[in-house]
């Protein structure tokens, strides 16, 4: 049966270097790459080599041809002369369900670990931020960018102990952070540019005073100095952040953050509904090491994002994310009941949270964007 089905790849193989124009010679004693290996298992891998003379690069510009033979669960990878085909036979689930327990196992390793979804083969995603440092999730209205950030944050919340992670949540928008307010990890929750500027003054401070441990203690990260100058890691996030573009001083301290963060145990991560050239200025866009595009409006949206093709995409919840390699995910669905019934147990009714009472003014969409209504 095995030798059957592999023969039967074997020949769509051939079909596909025959329609792509994947030879070199004449069609009618044409020189095929040669196939070195099929193997199926869980997934299909075909590994094949180049002859010489084919210009590799024909092979990126042909993709379409073994995603119109294979189906377009698959995966191309390789250079010069020899190729893997990864043909995926599971599909990528439409809908999960949050489940810590099916994945903290795959957390355990990382300092500080991210939960990003389910990929084409049916496996969780997951990646250390302590090592991929500064995140941006992007994606317009409804496309789930507020429950990715739910997930990722109850995840990090129910991993570290609160003296060793510290949150700074700035909720722009006014609608997502209130549920971590009380959680004893989380130091403040703001709504308003003013408070959003206090807290990223405080930020600055700290990256200052950790720039001047590490360098006293001629070390290169701060995880690495000695035990009574050891400080937690702090994670800033801000949702909706663009509509703080419009000060200055709150787009240094975030530019400074993403540049010199990593070693100094300070992470951001920042949402957008919708790209903008001019606040991901090259800097910040070069060093958010991972992007999360959900749906976006078009492809210039996704060019900004960095997630190619994410505006083609048309369920709830699904991303492109661009890290080590592009993928394709669908995050986990965390309700918000759900995510305050896991929050419970980390609840402290005495918390530094300043509560802001009095009520400046949220800044809108139309503060920032000319052309919402
Ligand atoms: N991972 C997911 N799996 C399945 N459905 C999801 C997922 N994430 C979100 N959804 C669905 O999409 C709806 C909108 O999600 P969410 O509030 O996260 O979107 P959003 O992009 O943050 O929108 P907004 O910017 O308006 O807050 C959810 O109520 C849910 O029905």
């Amino acid at each position: 049966m095995s030798m059957w089905k592999k023969l039967q790849v074997r020949q769509k193989m051939v079909k596909t270097f025959r329609i792509g124009g994947l030879y070199l010679g004449e069609i009618e004693s044409p020189v095929f790459p040669k196939i070195q290996s099929v193997n199926i298992k869980e997934n299909t891998t075909v590994v094949f080599i180049l002859p010489n003379g084919l210009d590799p690069n024909i092979l990126k510009k042909k993709l379409f041809v073994f995603k119109q033979v294979f189906g377009n669960n698959i995966e191309l990878d390789g250079e010069i002369k020899k190729f893997i085909l990864r043909i995926y036979h599971q599909t990528i689930p439409t809908n999960m369900t949050y489940s810590y327990d099916s994945f903290h196992a795959l957390l355990i390793p990382h300092r500080l670990g991210i939960i990003c979804g389910k990929d084409k083969n049916g496996q969780y995603v997951t990646f250390d931020l302590a090592k991929q440092p500064h995140i941006l999730i992007a994606g317009e209205t409804g496309s789930g960018k507020s429950t990715q950030l739910r997930s990722i944050l109850t995840t990090l919340i129910k991993t570290k102990k609160p003296s060793e992670l510290h949150f700074f949540l700035g909720d722009c928008k006014k609608s997502e952070f209130h549920i971590f307010k009380k959680v004893e990890h989380v130091q403040c929750v703001y709504s308003n540019a003013r408070d959003i500027k206090k807290m990223l003054l405080h930020i600055k401070e700290e990256l200052d005073e950790r720039s001047d441990l590490t360098e006293m203690f001629e070390v290169s990260h701060v995880d690495d100095l000695p035990a009574e100058h050891r400080r937690p890691y702090l994670i800033v996030c801000i949702d909706e952040f663009v509509m703080l573009r419009k000060d200055a001083t709150i787009m240094d301290i975030l530019t400074e953050v993403v540049a010199i963060g990593r070693t100094l145990g300070v992470y951001a991560i920042l949402s957008m509904q919708r790209p903008n050239a001019e606040v991901l200025d090259t800097t910040i866009r070069a060093n958010l090491t991972v992007s999360m595009g959900f749906k976006l409006r078009d492809a210039v949206e996704s060019k900004i994002a960095n997630t190619p093709d994410a505006h083609k995409i048309d369920i709830s919840g699904r991303f492109v994310m661009n890290s080590d390699k592009l993928y394709e995910i669908q995050a986990p669905f965390l309700s918000m009941d759900k995510a305050k019934k896991l929050l419970n147990p980390f609840m402290v009714s005495k918390k530094p949270v300043k509560d802001v009472t009095e009520q400046p003014k949220v800044l809108t969409e139309k503060d920032v964007f000319n052309d919402v209504d």
